[in-house]
């Protein structure tokens, strides 16, 4: 296991107001002279940081209570100069966790510099261990160069034999072993040369601008599930779960749209992670809303079966918050299954690879216990020249294992796009 890295140092932390900077990503310097560019965008709002005057790299079961310890002690002895205070300033990290408990490594970061932006306001925060740095200048950068000559090719397995794997897991689910797992493969990708993740990044957030862009350490994608959010005492989660690809036809599409909002293997499986997140915020929230019926998500290559879930928390006093909500949400039904215990145990003796940190919370969190935690889907882990893609889906009782992996293929779209050339 990795030992955790704490600076002896306390934080000194300075945000300062800041004229509209334009796209936040243009802002992220050169991935080879500056490998940890970190990434939270949405809509053209968000955080994106530099640099690592802080680093963390839990592991195991408890994770994310070394976490949270470490958030608790990094709080507790930063100095911090807050001219702009909203969620997201001031002392922030951007955290990935490992899916599993057993393996995978997780990573925090504090970035030294961290540029905001949320509506119309703009902000720059600096921070390094011990001393008071100079705020640098915010402005765009080259353009990361595209990949070069990347060829696909199957991961741990082929999508065949994928295939017999959620057949098997459709067997265990009529022997009434349990309701609902899901079920991820995985897909690599090679190119001739090391790949700017900036690339990928700005591709994904043109395209998928109602998504959270993402990158931390390596770990970058689009998602459209919100695990938690925190601000203000305020949480709300999107759940997202059954699925249908788009045709590229928009008339056909709405059809489809109506289908899938009727249709009985959806909703049940919709209603399994719906109901994991309901429970698992119940004991931390004062009053909850959640809605009795799904909507449908559009996305541009998939259309979801969606519940915003929103509650008040009285756990005000947690400068960890929000990471303690999506510890107690992960994982929801959405990337585990039903019942957790026996579909966690089912994914990692059939599923054939480890996830890392795919499906594990990615996201960010600041020092009032205000942050966002996505799930990281439509995702990819960066190696250099190697890049593994991650796609999985929700499998019960009448599940079809071809229309899985077709399920799958078209998730894999979106990092698959946007690691393609102009
Ligand atoms: C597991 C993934 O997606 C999840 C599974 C879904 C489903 O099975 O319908 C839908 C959205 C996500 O909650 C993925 O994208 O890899």
């Amino acid at each position: 296991m990795t030992q955790p890295q704490v600076s002896a140092d306390p934080l000194v932390v300075r945000t300062v107001p800041l004229d509209d900077p334009g796209d936040l990503l243009a802002l992220l310097p050169g991935s080879a002279t500056t490998p940890d560019v970190t990434a939270w965008v949405r809509n053209g709002d968000g955080l994106v940081g530099w640099g690592a005057a802080a680093v963390l790299r839990p592991a195991g079961a408890d994770r994310f209570a070394q976490a949270r310890a470490w958030w608790v002690d990094q709080v507790g002895t930063a100095v911090v100069r807050d001219e702009v205070r909203l969620p997201g300033t001031g002392l922030v990290c951007f955290g990935s966790f490992a899916f599993a408990d057993e393996t995978g490594d997780s990573v925090l970061v504090v970035p030294e510099v961290v540029v905001g932006r949320r509506g119309g306001r703009a902000w720059v925060t600096t921070t390094s261990a011990g001393a008071l740095t100079t705020t640098p200048e915010v402005a765009p950068v080259e353009p990361p160069a595209p990949p070069s000559n990347v060829t696909f090719s199957d991961g741990a397995m082929s999508g065949a034999g994928w295939e017999s794997v959620v057949a098997e897991a459709v067997r265990r689910i009529n022997a009434g072993d349990l309701e609902k797992v899901v079920l991820a493969r995985d897909l690599v990708a090679t190119a001739s040369e090391d790949v700017d993740v900036r690339w990928p990044l700005h591709r994904l957030s043109e395209s998928y601008p109602m998504c959270w862009t993402f990158h931390v350490d390596g770990l970058f994608g689009a998602t459209p599930e919100m695990l938690v959010r925190r601000e203000r005492g305020l949480v709300t989660s999107r759940v997202l779960a059954g699925t249908i690809r788009r045709t590229g036809d928009d008339e056909r599409d709405l059809a489809l749209a109506a289908t899938l909002a009727r249709s009985s293997k959806d909703l049940e499986e919709h209603e399994y992670a719906v109901r994991s997140v309901a429970d698992a915020l119940a004991p931390h929230c004062t009053s909850m809303n959640v809605p009795e019926a799904p909507f449908v998500l559009h996305l541009p290559n998939v259309m979801h079966l969606a519940t915003d879930v929103a509650g008040v928390t009285h756990e005000t006093d947690d400068v960890a918050s929000s990471l303690t909500l999506a510890e107690a949400l992960h994982p929801s039904a959405a990337v585990g299954g039903t019942p957790t215990s026996v579909a966690r145990e089912l994914i990692s003796e059939i599923e054939g690879m480890d996830r890392g940190r795919y499906a594990g919370p990615v996201g960010w969190m600041d020092a009032a216990g205000d942050g966002e935690w996505g799930i990281a889907l439509r995702s990819a882990e960066i190696d250099g020249a190697r890049v593994r893609l991650f796609a999985g889906c929700g499998i019960v009782a009448d599940s079809d294992p071809a229309a899985e992996l077709a399920e799958a293929q078209a998730k894999f779209v979106p990092v698959r796009d946007a690691l393609a050339g102009r």
